[in-house]
């Protein structure tokens, strides 16, 4: 691999939405800066340096407080840039690692301390190499208190992946609602299939997340806002949402920022809906301590 990938907006538009105060950006990124950071030996994509401070920069201007950022897959199981923009965010910023399951305990107290509170399985291919589910269930029960798993899956392994994540002792957070097929609609097959896996367990908690991934049909993701609305309006108390900058693997349909924070009154149209979706969902899962 090579070429360096852009997949963000240069300047992305002031949304029109303007968040409530505290609201979380819970499912963003850091890349690099390389130089510091470099990525891992295994990743399947290369891109340019994207750090904390352009990630801090978005969040103000997008009128956020916070960050969650979740380790992406080019930098492996090397936490250290996750961890970097963690430790620069003066307490605005915590994350969620990617680890080996072999991770000592000791280790796993490091990232707590770090400002970790959950770690990642990622179940895409075109990501990860492999995805072993015994050794993702071994590290799943000897997490710190408080943390959560954080999985990463399609729509068409959602049957097969049930018995893995039943087994699962902490609560669940999906990213993306398991990239359902949205064009399907609020009544379709993936979004039956997603509402039953939530209402196998009340710790299951979803992102409402990356219209511009889940949508063929673009900007203004139409399709997104009808199929996501009756889901977070459903599970009101277990939503989460997030910007997913620098949009990994993006840079073919890179959205704008203030466009994707513009959707967020279209699937939680009012206030209170809007509160939990961006402050008190969120700060239960990174910052119970502050509530
Ligand atoms: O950022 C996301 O959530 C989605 C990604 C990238 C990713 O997960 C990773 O690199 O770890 C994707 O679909 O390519």
């Amino acid at each position: 691999m090579s070429d360096r990938i852009t997949s963000w907006h240069a300047s992305p538009s002031k949304p029109s939405y303007a968040p409530p105060a505290g609201a979380i950006d819970a499912h963003c990124h850091v890349f690099g800066p390389m130089a510091q950071f470099p990525f891992s030996a295994k990743a399947k994509y290369l891109p340019e340096d994207a750090g904390p401070d352009m990630l801090f920069a978005l969040r103000d201007h997008l009128g956020f407080s916070r960050n969650v950022i979740v380790q992406a897959s080019c930098h492996g199981t090397d936490n250290a840039a996750t961890l970097d923009a963690i430790a620069k965010s003066a307490g605005k910023a915590r994350g969620v690692a990617v680890v080996d399951p072999a991770i000592s305990e000791t280790d796993l107290t490091a990232l707590h301390e770090g400002g970790i509170r959950g770690i990642r399985f990622n179940f895409l291919k075109r990501l990860v190499d492999d995805a072993p589910k015994d050794q993702f269930l071994e590290v799943a029960k000897r997490l710190p208190a408080g943390w959560h798993v954080v999985i990463y899956f399609e729509a068409d392994i959602l049957e097969e992946l049930r018995p893995f994540m039943d087994a699962i002792p902490v609560p669940l957070v999906i990213d993306h609602m398991g990239r359902p097929d949205v064009i399907q609609g609020a009544a379709g097959a993936d979004m039956k299939a997603f509402r039953a896996l939530l209402d196998s367990r009340e710790d299951i908690w979803f992102k409402a997340t990356c219209p511009d991934r889940l949508d063929p049909t673009g900007d203004p993701w139409n399709a997104f806002a009808g199929a996501v609305a009756p889901l977070v309006a459903d599970y009101q108390d277990r939503v989460l949402w997030g910007t997913d900058w620098p949009h990994p693997n993006m840079q073919d349909t890179i959205p704008d920022d203030g466009h994707l924070v513009d959707m967020i009154p279209r699937i939680a149209p009012t206030a209170d809906l809007q509160q939990k979706l961006l402050v008190s969902n969120p700060m239960r899962l990174y910052w119970p301590e502050e509530l």
